[in-house]
């Protein structure tokens, strides 16, 4: 068995974590941590797992849950999650981050971006950003996964075949669009609900913090840094997101090898679906499970493919792909305790 601790368990990515690690047949869940409510249970916080488990919230003691765990999950905000890292891993504990804040390989980026020093730059470039169907590897060995954001996992899993094959010139234009529980717990105006109600609206125009990161990892797969143009959206929605690629086509390139790259990309992932071409999925097709579903229109003259995908943000967007990374770094098939899907309509 996985003994794992879920470091700041109230939040969002947290609850989420007790809900597929509760279930998972080869985790035994020993701690939750929080600050805020200290001895409160875990089903007072929510409900809905009321009868799966008695954990109580406790403080984040590093030096007392450490001998009692081989796994510790980070849902903490970015430049929180740096110091409870280093904690952990200098105990001998293995550590799945689900903050920024070992995603950028350069300290001075992570700098610019987070406005913050990083306190272990030596630790950037041990980390293996677990985005798993691109890194299995380095995922499998690695004692500190960053798990990417949840804009990168949807953007990079569905522009992967283009880069992975030098189909894709740029720039590359990302419309994307997020469920408000990707703002996090806290209280924040725009995610209120009377200002998220039957609204959509655009934020972090022209300078989201995701749009380095998928530019780093968009330059790993094709060997070129594209300049990516990113314009998030928030919809009044818990959960879900999907984002629309237009991206130009390198000249000469086929329609057949554009659909072919994205069928062999897709063929043998567990939780990748390539719909096909002109089918589009809708993000209800996602809501609580691990896929990640793409659709694909390439233009009559195949000079522009628009790539559209959508993931669940809590779940292949963060908590499902950090279960999926711990399973790796266990040695355990990667969909344990992930499959299935959770609604049809
Ligand atoms: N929500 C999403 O869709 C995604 C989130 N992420 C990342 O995962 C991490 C967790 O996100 P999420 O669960 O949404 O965040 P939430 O705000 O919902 O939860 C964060 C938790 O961290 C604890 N915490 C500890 N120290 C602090 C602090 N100084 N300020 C605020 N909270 C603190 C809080 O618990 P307490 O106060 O009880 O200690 C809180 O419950 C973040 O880094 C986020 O960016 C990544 C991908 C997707
Ligand atoms: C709706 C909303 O506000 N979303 C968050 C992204 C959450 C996420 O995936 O990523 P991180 O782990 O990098 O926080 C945002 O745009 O900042």
């Amino acid at each position: 068995m996985i003994r794992a601790a879920i470091i700041g368990a109230t939040g969002y990515t947290g609850a989420e974590l007790m809900r597929i690690l509760l279930f998972h047949p080869a985790v035994e869940l020993v701690a939750i941590t929080s600050e805020s409510s200290i001895e409160q249970r875990a089903c007072q916080h929510y409900p809905a797992l009321s009868g799966l488990t008695d954990l109580r919230f406790e403080a984040n003691n590093p030096e007392k849950l450490a001998p009692q765990i081989d796994v510790a999950f980070l849902a903490l905000p970015h430049a929180e999650a740096m110091e409870a890292a280093v904690d952990y891993l200098q105990r001998g504990v293995r550590v799945i981050d689900l903050s920024a804040d070992f995603r950028l390989n350069s300290p001075q980026l992570y700098e610019q971006v987070y406005g913050r020093k990083h306190i272990a730059p030596q630790l950037l470039a041990k980390s293996a950003y677990g985005l798993t169907e691109l890194n299995r590897e380095a995922v499998t060995n690695t004692d500190l996964v960053a798990n990417p954001g949840c804009y990168p996992t949807c953007v990079l899993l569905s522009l992967a075949p283009l880069f992975q094959q030098q189909l894709a010139a740029d720039p590359i234009i990302i419309d994307a669009k997020s469920g408000v529980t990707g703002a996090g717990k806290k209280l924040n105006t725009r995610t209120q609900f009377a200002e998220a109600n039957e609204g959509l609206s655009p934020y972090g125009v022209g300078g989201h913090r995701h749009q380095p990161e998928m530019v780093q990892e968009l330059a790993k797969l094709g060997g070129y840094a594209p300049e990516v143009v990113f314009t998030p959206h928030l919809l009044p929605l818990s959960r879900g997101m999907q984002s629309t690629s237009y991206v130009p086509l390198t000249a000469g390139v086929s329609r057949q090898q554009v659909v072919e790259g994205y069928q062999q990309f897709c063929e043998n992932e567990p939780f990748l679906h390539f719909l096909g071409e002109d089918i589009f999925p809708n993000v209800r097709d996602v809501r609580g499970s691990n896929n990640c579903l793409v659709g694909i229109h390439v233009d009559k003259e195949c000079r522009r493919a628009i790539v559209i995908a959508v993931i669940d943000n809590l779940v292949k967007g963060a908590s499902g792909a950090a279960v999926q990374n711990m399973n790796l770094m266990f040695n355990y098939p990667e969909e344990e305790g992930l499959r299935g899907i959770f609604q049809v309509l």
